[in-house]
């Protein structure tokens, strides 16, 4: 039987500051079987962007593991950890995280030919993507001159470019207004769905958690069934 894309096991996380120690993450377990969809419900600083941080090989847990694909990260060189950010995890931000130097099409290049893509195949995947999220026309932009819903379905499409098979997001329409996000969220979730992307999203409109497969919550640093 393959191994989940993704699994947190007794995962821990403290922030140290000058009062003192603050436990975030007490011993949180997920699993994320392949092409599941999973809405991370969670009242505001409850550590919804710090599980994501971990899952995503971001930072390092206080305690517990991580396995992506079976593999415990916390065994695995900091090459290796790269290697599995570039090629098998993607990370939405809330707020985009583009490259505003480059174009809309080269923010997408860009992490395909970190990856060994060759220039032509990254270009065309990138358009593909692009016009797959509504942007045909729009590809020479600089995010800079892009809409919020533009900027958002972009990075989207960049953290889709090298065929992920887990997608991390935090909060990815946030920042949009109520219409835009309900759009932008149905592109991300047909597109992970028609995919078989495994996908664990942070949200705090449960509207948009109600169409994923499974709704979590976390409480006093665990994971915990929603409603
Ligand atoms: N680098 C850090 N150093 C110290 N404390 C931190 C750090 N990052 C997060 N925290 C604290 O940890 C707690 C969890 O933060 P986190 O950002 O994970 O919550 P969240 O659920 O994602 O919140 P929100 O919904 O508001 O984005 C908060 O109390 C926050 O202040």
């Amino acid at each position: 039987m393959s191994e989940p894309p993704l699994r947190l096991a007794a995962v821990e996380r403290r922030y140290r500051s000058g009062a003192g120690e603050l436990p975030v993450l007490r011993g949180a377990d997920l699993t994320l079987e392949q092409g599941e969809i999973v809405a991370l419900v969670a009242p505001s600083g409850t550590g919804k962007s710090t599980l994501l941080h971990l899952a995503g090989l971001l930072e390092k847990p206080d305690g517990g593991e991580v396995f992506i694909e079976g593999r415990a990260a916390g065994t695995l060189s900091d090459d290796a950890r790269t290697a599995i950010r570039r090629d098998t995890i993607g990370f939405v931000y809330q707020f985009h995280h583009l490259l505003p130097e480059f174009t809309a099409e080269e923010n997408i290049v860009l992490p395909q030919l970190a990856a060994g893509v060759g220039r032509r195949a990254a270009r065309e995947r990138a358009r593909s993507l692009l016009a797959l999220f509504g942007l045909s026309g729009r590809e020479s932009h600089p995010p800079g001159k892009l809409s919020g819903g533009e900027q958002q379905r972009v990075a989207i499409a960049r953290a889709l470019a090298n065929r992920p098979r887990i997608l991390l997001a935090d909060e990815p329409t946030g920042n949009l207004d109520v219409g835009t996000s309900d759009r932008v969220f149905h592109e991300l979730l047909e597109h992970v769905r028609g995919e078989g992307v495994a996908a664990l999203v942070a949200t705090h409109n449960p509207e948009l958690a109600r169409r994923m497969d499974r709704i979590v919550t976390l409480a006093e640093g665990r994971i915990a069934a929603a409603g």
